[in-house]
């Protein structure tokens, strides 16, 4: 079984616009309402594969029911945590040729009380599983090493553990030696507190972050695909163009495809960046299913690191 938790989840509104002017009056085209937040999308792949999941996240107000009913239509085992605030709503604006604009909620506060009460209900079903996946931004005033002392907890219960976050409860994460950690770049870049602008840069942080005890990284690097630095190993997956829907949900998609594979080596990142590709062909954060998946078009490499992030020379 694999077990998300999702601190800060929402109920992802998607509308569909010709092209985004500011200050502009627009006709929307389509609009979809999808559960959302990053554990609860990874969720969602992994029941559309036939995976054993359970779905943590706290709930609260008329949206947290929403949010908790649209999952169940999608047959996703959910593990409620009762929150006294409402849950948030993130926006995403998605224009013609697939531009995506998020607008994200903070997220109002959990307190004490219920934020002990997701890390008991985690600790209460990490013995029963292969993994925990923690993802997402955490909601205002939440403990940054939340995600450590999950990654601690559920490790003790004999689960292996994967964070997709990113500053902060990153850090903590990692300090905790997750066992597999899920940044884009820009989340690598701001643990480096630098630019990365070639695949060695990108190596050389993902080094730096194993070193601090976390076995697998995993990068997400948008349409340059994505590259796994796990043991001595490093490998860029990359995918033929493709034509681009919506890339809300992209790297939740791209985590469930990894864990799907096994987690490990270079088939799970020709899996996983399928999974990605597929992702942003889908409109909204529709989650892909295995119907959804090309394999061909995607290709595993070793990395030449003097190359920029689109494999071309520096
Ligand atoms: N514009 C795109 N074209 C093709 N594939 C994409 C594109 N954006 C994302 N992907 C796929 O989705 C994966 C995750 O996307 P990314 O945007 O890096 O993650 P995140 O949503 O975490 O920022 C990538 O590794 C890639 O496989
Ligand atoms: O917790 P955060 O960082 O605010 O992100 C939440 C948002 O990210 C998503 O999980 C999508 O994630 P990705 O596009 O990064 O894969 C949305 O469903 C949700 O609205």
């Amino acid at each position: 079984m694999i077990v998300t938790v999702t601190p800060n989840p929402s109920l992802d509104r998607t509308v569909l616009v010709g092209e985004l002017a500011r200050g502009a009056v627009h006709r929307v085209e389509d609009v979809r309402l999808d559960p959302g937040g990053k554990g609860v999308n990874v969720a969602r792949a992994l029941v559309a594969a036939n995976r054993p999941t359970m779905c943590v996240l706290p709930t609260g107000g008329t949206e947290g029911t929403c949010l908790a009913e649209l999952l169940v239509a999608e047959a996703v085992p959910v593990v409620e945590v009762p929150a006294a605030s409402t849950t948030r709503s993130n926006v995403t604006v998605v224009e013609a040729d697939g531009t995506t604009t998020k607008l994200n909620e903070p997220g109002n506060a959990l307190s004490d009380t219920e934020i002990a009460a997701l890390e008991n209900r985690t600790g209460e079903l990490a013995g029963r599983a292969d993994w925990v996946v923690a993802c997402g931004s955490l909601p205002a005033g939440c403990p940054d090493d939340l995600y450590g002392r999950l990654v601690r907890a559920a490790r003790a219960a004999g689960a292996r553990v994967a964070v997709d976050a990113s500053g902060p409860p990153l850090r903590e994460a990692c300090r905790a030696r997750a066992d597999l950690v899920t940044p884009n770049l820009a989340e690598l870049s701001e643990l480096a507190a630098r630019p990365l602008n070639r695949l060695g840069d990108v190596v050389e942080v993902a080094r730096r972050v194993q070193r601090e005890g976390v076995a697998t990284v995993l990068v997400s690097l948008g349409a340059d695909g994505a590259l796994l630095v796990e043991g001595n190993g490093v490998w860029h997956g990359t995918s033929a163009s493709t034509f681009v829907r919506s890339t809300v949900g992209a790297g939740d998609a791209l985590l469930a495809g990894f864990l799907l594979a096994g987690a490990r080596g270079p088939s799970a990142l020709h899996h996983a960046v399928a999974y990605g590709t597929a992702a942003v062909r889908l409109p909204g954060s529709r989650m892909p299913g295995p119907d959804d998946l090309c394999f061909d078009s995607v290709h595993v490499t070793g990395v030449d690191e003097s190359l920029t992030l689109n494999g071309t020379a520096a």
